[in-house]
């Protein structure tokens, strides 16, 4: 067994939110072009007599290191005994799975170290979990629950979070229509721009609701337009992390930079999305 075990937990990014349904328990229907970012925390595992959390790095700040984290659970539900270091450099509560990735690489690791399949189903820890679990770009449906590996050029991105955390269970609530139309056939890209193109034209249908809970999304979306060669932007999940998609690198760089410029208080990043 090669120790320690070190895996990378990408920020999770909606391209794509439409909410279909409601179920009878509760959970709503989802239509989602989830990718994943080259941003996102690092856990590093350990085997130890115990199981412990230490929270680490410059997005520690109010994260809980006790079972009310979904890597501590995801550990204890898998049975083992590690000793978990969690860098932090996502946002809590932002829409991007921060929770959901973290607990998703803590299995990924397991599975490593033990040699051992996940011995639960992983969407006991959360909707977010299954995509997670496959951390490259998917079709997500169902509640999540149902996920298939999506073919998506690599697009570039500025993501950006005004510091307000959105708990998710809020934001479907004062969402008034729950059956919408579902996302468009998903064509084979031929290129970053005819699926930008593509892109334009689906939704977030979380976004409106998470704007009457926490106004300043509106504020962060008008900003990340402003951005030149930007093709779109929308907000990630059930908020409050918006993105500005562009076709090169360069321009992503560029934007992330003149939107710090004006917001020195947001978290803000530019990354590549796959
Ligand atoms: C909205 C999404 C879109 O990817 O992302 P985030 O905003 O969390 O990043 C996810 O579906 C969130 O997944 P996750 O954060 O794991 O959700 P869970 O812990 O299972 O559920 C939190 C709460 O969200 C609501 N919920 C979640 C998923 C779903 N399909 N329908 C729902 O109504 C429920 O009110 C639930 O109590
Ligand atoms: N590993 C974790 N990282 C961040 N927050 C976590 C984690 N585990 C549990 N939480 C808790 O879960 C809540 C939702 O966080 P997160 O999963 O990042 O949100 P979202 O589902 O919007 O992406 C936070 O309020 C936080 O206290």
């Amino acid at each position: 067994m090669k120790t320690p075990i070190e895996v990378f937990a990408p920020a999770k990014i909606n391209l794509t939110l439409h909410v279909t349904g409601l179920r009878s328990d509760g959970y709503h229907l989802l239509d989602s072009l989830v990718g994943f970012a080259d941003v996102g925390d690092r856990v590093i595992l350990e085997p130890a007599s115990k199981l412990s959390l230490r929270v680490t790095g410059p997005m520690a700040e109010g994260v809980p290191e006790d079972a009310r984290n979904l890597c501590w659970r995801a550990a204890q539900a898998f049975g083992a005994t590690v000793a978990i270091t969690l860098e932090k450099h996502l946002p809590a509560a932002a829409g991007i799975g921060g929770g959901s990735s973290d607990a998703a690489a803590v299995l990924r690791g397991l599975q490593q170290m033990y040699d051992a399949p996940v011995p639960f189903d992983p969407m006991d820890l959360g909707a977010d979990l299954p995509v997670c679990m496959l951390a490259r770009a998917a079709r997500m449906s169902g509640v999540g629950e149902q996920v298939a590996p999506a073919d998506l050029p690599p697009l570039h991105a500025v993501l950006a979070n005004p510091r307000v955390a959105v708990p998710t269970s809020a934001v479907f609530k004062a969402l008034p229509g729950k059956n919408n139309p579902p996302m468009a056939a998903l064509p084979a890209f031929s290129s970053a721009r005819d699926s930008l193109r593509w892109l334009q034209d689906q939704r977030n249908d979380l976004e409106a609701p998470a704007i009457s809970l926490q106004p300043v999304i509106e504020e962060l979306l008008k900003q990340l337009s402003f951005l030149e060669g930007q093709w779109l932007t929308r907000m990630s999940g059930s908020g409050a992390t918006c993105f500005a998609l562009f076709e090169t690198a360069g321009q992503a760089e560029l934007g992330a930079r003149d939107l710090r410029a004006n917001n020195p208080d947001w978290w803000i990043e530019h990354c590549e999305l796959t």
